[in-house]
Parts: C-alpha cells; structure tokens; sequence
C-alpha cells in the first residue's frame, strides 16, 4: 500500500500561546527557552495519542478489581533531540516520557552553503526492533538537517513507522524532502510556515531558534 507523510498541526490554545511567544522577537531568552519547553510538552502529549502502545490489565484498587491500560514496559523508548535547538524542545517531552533513553546528536548547519555537519553523535551502533523514537527538532528549514538525523537512524534500525518528529515550525521546502524520501514519516508540528529567505531562514519564523534558546 503506498503511503503518504503525515504532518500534524494540532488545535490547541496552548500551542498557538507559546508559538506566539516564541515568534516575539522581544521575547528574553529565558522565556523563549520556556515556551521551547512547553512546546515540546504540548506536541509530545499531542504525539503519543495514537503512538504510545498500552497494555490491558487489571488492578486491584482499595476497594475492588478494575481493568487498566498501561504504557506497555516491554516496548523500548528513545528520545533524540538534535542540537543545539531540539535540546530546547526536551524538557517538556522528557516529562512526558520519563522512562526514555535520551541520545543526543549535534549537527550545526553551514550558513553559507546550508549543509549539515556532524558534530556529536551519541546514537547506539543499533536500535531494537520496535524502538519507538521521539525525534526533536524545533525548525525544519531547507531540511537538510532532519534528512541527515533520518540516514543516521535509518542506518540503525529504526523504523520510520514508529518515528514522531516533534517540530515548531516546518518549511514546505523540508516537507517535500521528507515526503520524498521518508513517506512513513509523522510530523507534529506548530506551524507550517510559508517560505525561506535567501539566507534559508523560515518567514516569518522565529529566527535562530538555538541561538535564541541560549542567549547566544
Ligand atoms: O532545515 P535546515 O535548513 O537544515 O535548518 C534547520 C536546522 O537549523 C537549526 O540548527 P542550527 O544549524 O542553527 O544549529 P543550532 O541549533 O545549534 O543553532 C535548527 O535547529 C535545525 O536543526
Ligand atoms: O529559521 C530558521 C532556519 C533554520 N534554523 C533556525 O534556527 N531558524
Ligand atoms: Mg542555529
């Protein structure tokens, strides 16, 4: 069966609060760090919905034996945010998904030429069957950077079916890329901008969301 991206842009006055926030450009750096976090707390609980696989039990309560549904221990969680913005966009997921393994990768793109280069990779050599992978990534761009982070994965076993990008604002430039190249791929995303600027900036944007995030 062919299969199509799917890109989700949740309805959810929360997320259009901390996207208004963080587009301010007079938004302090300290509050901007806040709504990357809530931003990624908001989509990651906006992502789990129908991603987060559950047992069915039962418990026995104080006073009588009730069925539960349980996040199912057996399956392994990953989360990957991508440095130094996806770091902004972990606080708010990882409060989610306590019990995830964190791998961080660093690629910093080139300004000039916008590629991608890889600065730290913490990934393991391979994933286990059924990871389910949390990947973090505040702006997809041109979309190189998040087709670089996918090789990387792919090349480790992980299946794009259990993949959820958590972004806040996405280019249809990187859209495409990914629907091209990752077509299994699901996006929860804040916003779908509508263009980039000659220097691959995203319009309107929020402008350097790492620098932003870190004072820099
Ligand atoms: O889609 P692209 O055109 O590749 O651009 C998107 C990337 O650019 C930013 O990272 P940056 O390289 O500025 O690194 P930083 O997070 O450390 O600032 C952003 O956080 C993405 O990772
Ligand atoms: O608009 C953009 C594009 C890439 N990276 C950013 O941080 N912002
Ligand atoms: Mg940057």
């Amino acid at each position: 069966m062919a299969s199509q991206l799917r890109v989700y842009v949740p309805e959810h006055p929360l997320i259009k609060h901390w996207l208004g926030v963080a587009r301010d450009e007079n938004t302090p750096p300290v509050l901007f760090k806040t709504a990357m976090a809530e931003l990624g707390r908001w989509l990651t609980y906006e992502a789990g919905r129908y991603w987060l696989p559950t047992v069915d039990t039962e418990v026995t309560t104080p006073l009588a034996i009730a069925k539960a549904s349980l996040i199912d221990p057996q399956i392994p969680f990953v989360i990957v945010p991508i440095l130094r913005a996806g770091l902004g966009l972990l606080e708010g997921a990882q409060g989610l998904l306590p019990l995830a393994k964190i791998y961080h990768l660093g690629l910093v793109r080139n300004e000039t030429t916008l590629e991608p280069s890889l600065y730290l990779n913490k990934l393991p050599e391979q994933f286990a069957p059924g990871t389910h992978l949390l990947l973090l990534d505040p702006m997809l761009a041109t979309g190189n950077t998040i087709m670089a982070a996918l090789d990387l994965l792919m090349a480790r076993g992980i299946d794009a079916n259990l993949i959820r990008l958590v972004s806040v604002v996405a280019a249809p430039s990187a859209l495409q890329k990914l629907s091209n190249a990752h077509p299994h791929l699901t996006i929860y995303t804040a916003m779908i901008d509508e263009q980039l600027n000659d220097r691959g900036y995203i319009v309107p944007g929020l402008g350097d969301a790492g620098d932003r995030c870190f004072g820099t």
